[in-house]
């Protein structure tokens, strides 16, 4: 379903929209907004009882007589958007607040469209307190209200009448959750909204108090408000994957709301990352850390002119820098290596987050909030020569708490019905393989910590009907991501490395991609491996 459809901008921009004057919108009313209203939204808004737009700005198509050269770039052409993303980590009280607002600030002559996630770890506490509530009967949202309290009083304003009724709506949700002491995937997924839903606003207000007057105020967006679809599906609030899929329909959605930007940059869009709405007006979620994919879909439906991803590190590192101190900044990575790197653990882009961009054609950044003059990393479609030159291993992530399974035929299966006996029952159990190897008669293949949910012991049950199987749990995964054209220097040094540290590796997997090699090891020796490795390619 995720796609960018082939022909946005130019054709839709010159179907002509309703002239629609309104007012009095507030976010109980978009709550109740069917399908054909969301659609029918003009795209300014999130102002709270104000009229905000007269006229629909697509009457103003760039070759219209209505377009001023102010409008148009020093080419004399539209200007495109720039989409900056704030991860919680940015924007976890009011001084980050400020701090991001300043960056927005700067990069204003870009047309920035801006992505926010919860502030600090309240996606967490939103998912403990509704977990309380269900356990105990007990609801309390102190902490979350004293984050977006202090936040607002360190920008001396009171809290906006929006962030209030939000609070207080949560507390009301959560207050029918202890009762009943029961809660659906459905319903947790609304209760994980409102820690974007209170951000953008935090942010907004953050930016409407640092602006001068001359400079665009800053609006809260609700995604679903530009048009931000899924299939239905619930649950993906605290999953490291969605079960939902952004409809396509949601490109060309944004395109309509957010595309006038480019003629008429008249507010600055704070949208919420990580949810939106499916075709019935449910709440759904993008999955954990699924803002980063937010962004990407909103700067693929208006061909942005880059998608900043803000974080508190300055971009990709050679490895998780919490892990092992001498990591060190990676300055370029293309598409296909950020995507192999966050699929295999490192967790600085969202693995879904990679696609909607790269199909686009739309470059990325990774940057750093607390160090905004720093490069960060650029992620595009191929490195030049030089870049190539420079290096071999790009970066190193790991993942562990993996389980290995390794399937021996006990049958005379065949291989090919042997393979599609062992794939059948793993479809069957919607258990998702990582990596795998296999020979006439044995398969191994590992299944990501993010399964929690798939029942190992009957997937188990139902294989040994057919074959002898063994299950090794708390193993690890190490990718090293490093081009085709390097890989056999880089396994020899590798192996030399885990011969010395007597390391015994379970199974290695090259070549499904192009850029990656990932090693199966035991648990208990990632940390040793991981280090030794990141000396020998990257130094002390
Ligand atoms: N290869 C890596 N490069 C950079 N940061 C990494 C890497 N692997 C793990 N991390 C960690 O990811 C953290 C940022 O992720 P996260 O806290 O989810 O950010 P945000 O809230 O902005 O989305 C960094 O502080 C860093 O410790
Ligand atoms: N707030 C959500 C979504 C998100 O993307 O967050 P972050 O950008 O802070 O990883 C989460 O915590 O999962």
């Amino acid at each position: 379903m995720l796609g960018v459809p082939a022909e946005l901008g130019a054709n839709a921009a010159h179907q002509s929209s309703p002239v629609m004057t309104y007012s009095n919108v507030n976010d109980n009313d978009m709550e109740t907004l069917n399908l054909e209203e969301i659609s029918e939204l003009p795209p300014m808004l999130g102002r709270e009882h104000r009229p905000v737009a007269q006229t629909s700005p697509w009457l103003h198509t760039p070759d219209t007589p209505t377009d001023t050269p102010r409008n148009l770039n020093a080419e004399n052409k539209p200007h495109q958007l720039l989409v900056m993303k704030f991860g919680g980590t940015s924007v976890g009280g009011g001084e980050q607040l400020l701090r991001c607002a300043g960056i927005v600030r700067k990069a204003l002559p870009d047309r920035p469209i801006v992505v926010v996630s919860a502030m600090g770890k309240t996606t967490n506490a939103l998912l403990n307190a509704a977990k309380t509530a269900v356990e105990t009967g007990e609801v309390d949202i102190t902490a979350i209200r004293s984050t977006h309290e202090l936040a607002m009083k360190h920008l001396g304003i009171d809290m906006p009448p929006t962030m209030v009724e939000l609070l207080n709506e949560l507390e009301r949700l959560l207050n029918g959750v202890a009762l009943l002491k029961e809660i659906s995937t459905q319903t947790r997924d609304r209760i994980v909204s409102f820690g974007e839903r209170l951000s953008v606003r935090a942010f907004a207000a953050a930016f409407n108090v640092a602006k001068n007057k001359e400079e665009a105020e800053a609006q809260a967006v609700d995604a679903w408000q530009i048009g931000m679809r899924t299939t239905s599906g619930s649950g993906s609030a605290d999953s490291a994957f969605s079960s939902v899929e952004i409809l396509e329909e949601s490109f060309s959605a944004i395109m309509h709301h957010l595309g006038p930007l480019k003629q008429n940059y008249s507010y600055v869009p704070i949208v919420t990352g990580y949810i939106a709405k499916d075709s019935k007006g449910i709440i759904t979620t993008l999955g954990r850390d699924g803002s980063d994919l937010t962004a990407t879909v909103i700067g693929a439906a208006v061909k942005a002119s880059e998608v900043q991803i803000w974080k508190d590190v300055s971009g990709v590192q050679t490895t998780d820098p919490r892990v092992i101190s001498s990591a060190k900044p990676v300055r370029v990575l293309t598409f296909e290596e950020a995507a192999e790197l966050s699929t295999f653990g490192s967790k600085v882009v969202h693995p879904a987050a990679v696609l909607p961009a790269w199909q686009a054609g739309v470059p990325m950044s990774v940057r750093n909030s607390m160090a905004p003059e720093d490069p960060g990393t650029r992620i595009v479609p191929k490195l030049s020569s030089t870049e190539t030159k420079e290096r071999r291993v790009a970066a190193i992530s790991s993942k562990s708490n993996i389980t290995m399974i390794v399937i021996k035929s006990s049958r005379m299966l065949g291989q090919h019905g042997f393979l599609a006996h062992v794939f059948s029952v793993f479809n069957k159990y919607a258990a998702s393989v990582d990596v795998i190897a296999t020979s006439e008669v044995t398969v191994s293949l590992t299944l990501d910590e993010g399964y929690k949910h798939v029942d190992v012991p009957a997937i188990e049950r139902e294989l040994q009907e057919v074959a002898k199987v063994s299950v090794l749990h708390d193993v690890a995964m190490l990718t090293l991501i490093v081009p085709k054209s390097d890989s056999v220097s880089v396994l020899r040094e590798a192996f030399t490395v885990f011969e010395e540290l007597k390391i015994q590796v379970e199974m290695v997997s090259h070549g499904a991609s192009n850029v990656n090699v990932t090693f199966v090891l035991p648990g208990d020796q990632l940390l040793t491996a991981s280090k030794k490795l990141h000396d020998v390619f990257f130094g002390p």
